[in-house]
């Protein structure tokens, strides 16, 4: 159903939040909220790591209380190695639908010193709001550094967070 009808019938507002982390490795390719972004350094992880996407896959789960994305998809299953981290994002976004609901808006705040986000942040929402399947005005992604402190302030890996609002039918 969408969004309108959904608010129609008195669908429940549900609020659910994400974070994740993957380390800067050389000789790995910068997937971030599904861009690549040139970079001399890429995340490293058992899938390609794209911490915003995996974020805010945990917000979505969490908006429905069906777990983390470890969960749908076990850490280290030989299915998953160098997975295009597209395909959790559709997953999760494809329970929503299936539990009769819609995504109501997200946003992903990726925290690191380097690369620059904002000059991609228009690409990214546009491929997260595609994978959704909403429209990119319900879609927003930031960035902020840690001020030069701790591990991502030393670039040494990138971490994530995201909330997302899902309505769900009542009792689902
Ligand atoms: N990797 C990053 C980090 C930050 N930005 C932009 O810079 C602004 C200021 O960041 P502070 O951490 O100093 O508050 C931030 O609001 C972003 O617009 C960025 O593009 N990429
Ligand atoms: C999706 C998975 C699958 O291995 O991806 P990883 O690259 O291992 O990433 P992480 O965020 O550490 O954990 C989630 C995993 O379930």
């Amino acid at each position: 159903m969408d969004l309108k009808s959904l608010i129609a019938t008195g669908a429940l507002p549900r609020v659910g939040t994400g974070f994740d982390v993957h380390a800067l490795a050389e000789g790995r390719k910068l997937i971030l909220c599904g861009v690549e972004i040139p970079h001399d350094k890429g995340l490293a992880g058992h899938s390609d790591a794209d911490v915003g996407i995996h974020a805010l896959c945990d917000a979505l789960y969490g908006a429905m209380a069906e777990g983390d994305i470890g969960r749908h998809f076990p850490p280290g299953e030989a299915t998953w190695k160098d997975a295009d981290s597209a395909r959790f994002l559709r997953h999760a976004a494809g329970l929503v639908a299936h539990k009769g609901g819609a995504i109501a808006n997200a946003d992903v705040t990726l925290i690191c010193e380097r690369p620059k986000i904002t000059p991609h942040a228009p690409e990214m929402r546009a491929r997260l709001a595609e994978l959704m399947g909403i429209p990119i005005d319900r879609v927003s992604v930031k960035a902020t550094t840690s001020e030069r402190l701790g591990f991502t302030g030393r670039g040494e890996g990138i971490a994530a967070q995201a909330a997302a609002m899902v309505l769900l039918p009542l009792g689902s």
